[in-house]
């Protein structure tokens, strides 16, 4: 519903003689109780549309790297953070979508004349590939490292555990796992190299961005090559989200001793299905199980993705989901992850564990009546 609607309806008089025939036989700490849990609430819901706060990830007039900026949803990010004013450098292997991107980067441009496009293609599950995208990118920003590093790169490869070699389940641990951390391992060398007190600079706080899936917090049968190497970067975006607090720390004291150049804050975002060339390509690979077990997945476009996501980073958010369905599956393993909020985390973590006492189960049995029904995959099924 419109906001304006809600507004016209609104009848404050009509509501406050309710609210106080309702209260005037309930005790004070009654009360007290109910306001303050509407307090907690309501200063929950603004705070998850984001009212009242300051933008968190100003990208005008900043450099980012986007890995597997070429295509689908990382492409989408690039034009999206193009039109927001920031220099953008795309990363991937195919050099022709690489120079279509950058094309369509400069027709999105905020100012044309400010900001600046490139492209470098390298294969990043080389990690010295990702080395030289570093230093290439700190060459063309005239010295300056990036100011964010958003790794999208990856590809998904459906199949049943044994059916696909295993050749192609370590390839999938390269693509997904090793892209990320090796471009993360890259960056953060670069970002965490101590500087003396006289060279400090003002550097705005620097963003280090891993794209997952939800898929890392929920098993679904046939992405056994994929989910792991998915997870695994969870857990690397937890560690590291930990561990950057020290150089954070010593940031705060870079006038007397040496600190890393900037602040850093690590964020992982999960899609759920994006419309992009990568998913037509799964598609192909995918058992007819699997995709009946996704069924309540609604794919998104590459662009709704870019959106939601950006607008999360802007409100500060850590762990980012794009919808509804991808909030609930994260809602149930949220487990130690440092949440966007205390309140609105908890309650979400509560719902989840009560609805996935049902999906789990579901899922399951899902599989096995598959099974009893059409048998192994690629066998005739029985009469
Ligand atoms: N599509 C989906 O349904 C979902 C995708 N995701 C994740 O979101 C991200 C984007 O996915 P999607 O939009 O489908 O992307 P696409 O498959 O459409 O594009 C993948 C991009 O990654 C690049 N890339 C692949 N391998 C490498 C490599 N070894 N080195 C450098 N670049 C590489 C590709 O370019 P090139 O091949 O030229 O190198 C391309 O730019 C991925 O991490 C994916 O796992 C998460 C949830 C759902
Ligand atoms: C109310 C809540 C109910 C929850 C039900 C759970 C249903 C599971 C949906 C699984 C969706 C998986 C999308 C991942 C896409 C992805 O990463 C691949 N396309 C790889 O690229």
């Amino acid at each position: 519903m419109d906001p304006r609607e809600l507004i016209a309806h609104f009848h404050l008089p009509q509501l406050l003689s309710f609210l106080h025939s309702s209260y005037s036989n309930t005790s004070t700490p009654i009360l007290g109780a109910s306001a303050l849990l509407c307090t907690i609430i309501l200063y929950t819901i603004a705070k998850m549309f984001g009212f009242g706060s300051q933008n968190e990830f100003n990208v005008e007039g900043q450099t980012v790297v986007i890995t597997g900026g070429s295509d689908g949803m990382g492409k989408a990010v690039a034009l999206e953070l193009s039109a927001k004013g920031a220099n953008v450098v795309v990363v991937a292997r195919t050099v022709s979508k690489l120079v279509t991107a950058v094309d369509e980067m400069k027709a999105k441009a905020a100012n044309i004349f400010k900001q600046k496009f490139h492209y470098i293609s390298a294969d990043l599950t080389d990690p010295v590939e990702c080395e030289r995208v570093i230093a290439e990118v700190t060459t063309w920003n005239s010295g300056a490292a990036p100011d964010i590093v958003w790794c999208c790169a990856g590809f998904s490869r459906p199949g049943y555990f044994v059916d696909v070699p295993i050749q192609d389940h370590r390839q999938q641990m390269d693509t997904i796992y090793w892209t990320a951390a090796n471009t993360a391992h890259a960056t953060l060398r670069n970002w965490l190299n101590p500087v003396p007190p006289s060279g400090q600079m003002k550097t705005p706080r620097r963003h280090l961005i891993f794209t997952c899936s939800t898929l890392a917090f929920v098993p679904i049968a046939g992405y056994s090559p994929y989910s792991p190497a998915k997870a695994a970067i969870r857990s690397l975006s937890d560690t590291l989200s930990q561990e950057i607090e020290m150089y954070n720390g010593a940031y705060t004291q870079r006038h007397r001793s040496d600190a890393p150049a900037a602040d850093v804050k690590i964020h992982t975002v999960f899609p759920m299905g994006i419309l992009s060339p990568g998913f037509d390509n799964e598609q192909k690979t995918k058992p007819e199980l699997t995709k009946k077990l996704e069924e309540a997945d609604k794919p998104q476009t590459p662009s709704e993705v870019a959106q939601i996501s950006i607008r999360a980073l802007e409100r500060g958010e850590y762990l980012i989901t794009t919808n509804f369905v991808g909030s609930v599956m994260k809602g149930t393993a949220l487990g130690p992850s440092p949440k966007n909020s205390i309140v609105g985390d908890t309650m979400l973590s509560w719902l989840s564990n009560l609805v996935f006492l049902q999906v789990i189960p579901d899922l399951r049995s899902k599989a096995f009546a598959w099974g009893k029904q059409n048998g192994l995959p690629g066998s005739t099924p029985a009469s």
